[in-house]
């Protein structure tokens, strides 16, 4: 069984099933899948996990999304996975390390900018679906120019930006979900005009991944 989120129901036209509302979340109780609507940025997408595990049982988490690509990154429609997320506003410029306090902190490990999905999951959807993998970067503002969008490109290393990911990947790794994200690129990061997105071909593809991944055995 998938806990399906997306941060908002423009992502998720295709998924049918039982509607139904979860406290502050509507939803969908479909065949091998829960999905929740989480709403936008990272508070959201951690609050709505964090809510529903902690009334449910969850045994895999998708997120699936939107994003804007940096350049050199995947083409616009293109769906990739992304195996790890950079959170990047999260201390100071270069990070949270130079404030020395992790923003998670499992056993020995410390967590403080970059968080992994599952990587087990994520290979293996990877394998099955053809999917390249990724690093995201996160943050609760968008790129409003290219200039901005290839600075955090370069600085952090990603190839896509988005505005939950990172969140959703902390969150699983705290609550113990084994966590996986789908994002399709919508439109090239730092360009707000709509001209340049590629919406349709962006949803089309995540309705083709979700769709494969749910009919896989
Ligand atoms: O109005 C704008 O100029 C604008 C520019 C980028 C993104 C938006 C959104 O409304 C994003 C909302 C939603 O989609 C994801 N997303 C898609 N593209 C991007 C992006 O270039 N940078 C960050 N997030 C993006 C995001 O995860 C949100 O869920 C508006």
């Amino acid at each position: 069984m998938w806990l399906l989120l997306s941060p908002t129901r423009l992502e998720a036209p295709f998924l049918k099933g039982k509607p139904f509302a979860f406290l502050a979340w509507k939803g969908l109780k479909g065949e091998g899948f829960v999905y929740l609507e989480t709403g936008i940025g990272k508070v959201n997408a951690a609050m709505a996990l964090a809510a529903y595990a902690a009334k449910n049982p969850v045994e895999k988490a998708l997120l699936f999304g939107l994003a804007g690509a940096y350049p050199g990154g995947p083409a616009l429609g293109e769906a990739v996975l992304v195996g790890e997320e950079v959170e990047a506003d999260l201390g100071l410029k270069e990070g949270l390390a130079p404030l020395g306090f992790p923003a998670l902190a499992l056993g020995e490990r410390r967590y403080f900018n970059r968080f992994p999905l599952d990587p087990g999951l994520t290979q293996g959807l990877a394998q099955a679906l053809g999917l390249k993998v990724a690093v995201g970067l996160t943050r609760d503002l968008v790129s409003e120019t290219p200039e901005e969008a290839l600075d955090l490109a370069r600085r952090w290393g990603a190839s896509l930006e988005n505005m939950e990911g990172a969140a959703f990947a902390r969150a699983c790794l705290a609550l113990g979900v084994r966590g996986v994200e789908l994002r399709a690129i919508s439109n090239p990061a730092g360009v707000r005009d709509k001209g340049a997105w590629r919406l349709r071909e962006a949803l089309g593809a995540l309705e083709d991944i979700t769709g494969r991944l749910l009919a896989a055995p």
